[in-house]
């Protein structure tokens, strides 16, 4: 399901459909909708983000990476932003790309049994073009540790040029923060 929504997201950005059609997707989008609302939970029974084997964990706000390397200090694997996520000119829209380091390096702050963590700063370098529908590669690693602070670092390549560099400090919660 979630799949075929980042389709339709990617559609919709890319498409100029008749009114017609206009109208009927509309309805159907509306019965969807309601259909839905009826099996609405709380926070912590939603599956969405928590289906951590699916790209993005299943979270339409995310980009769709899949990780293929995974340790407790550094994480590697790909991601492809869709027409959805452009900004102009077949670039990444500047949002979108802090959206996947966040959600990254956040991850990564939490393997190896650490304790949850919150996004103190996150610092993106754009150093070029990061394209749309092309498969980039990312990479994520940790610079340091030291007491509740883990900084860490990532990259978006597409083949061996730099697309974008992220530099974030995750700071552990302490038990009952929020
Ligand atoms: C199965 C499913 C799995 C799902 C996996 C899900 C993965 C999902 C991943 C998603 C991930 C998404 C994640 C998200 O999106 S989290 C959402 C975005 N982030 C937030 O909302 C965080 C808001 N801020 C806070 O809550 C607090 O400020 C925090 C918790 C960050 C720190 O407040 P706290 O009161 O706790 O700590 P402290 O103030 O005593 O500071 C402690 C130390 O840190 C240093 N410091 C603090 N701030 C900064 C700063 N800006 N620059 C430099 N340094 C800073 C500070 O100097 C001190 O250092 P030292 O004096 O000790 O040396």
């Amino acid at each position: 399901m979630v799949d075929q929504l980042r389709m339709f997201l990617d559609r919709v950005a890319a498409a100029v459909p008749p009114p017609d059609l206009v109208n009927e997707i509309t309805k159907l989008a509306a019965e969807f909708n309601a259909r839905l609302q009826s099996h609405e939970v709380a926070e912590y029974n939603q599956v969405a983000g928590q289906l951590i084997d699916l790209p993005g964990r299943a979270q339409l706000l995310t980009p769709a990476y899949t990780v293929e390397e995974l340790d407790d200090q550094r994480a590697a694997g790909h991601v492809r932003f869709g027409r959805h996520h452009l900004g102009n000119n077949g670039a990444v829209h500047g949002g979108a790309i802090p959206l996947l380091f966040d959600d990254l390096l956040g991850r990564l702050a939490l393997v190896g049994g650490r304790p949850k963590s919150r996004t103190a700063y996150l610092h993106i370098d754009y150093r070029s073009i990061t394209p749309i529908d092309e498969d980039l590669q990312f990479e994520a690693w940790f610079e340091r540790e030291e007491g509740r602070k883990r900084v860490l670092r990532g990259a978006i390549r597409h083949n061996e040029r730099v697309c974008a560099e992220a530099h974030g400090l995750f700071v552990a919660l302490r038990p009952g923060q929020p």
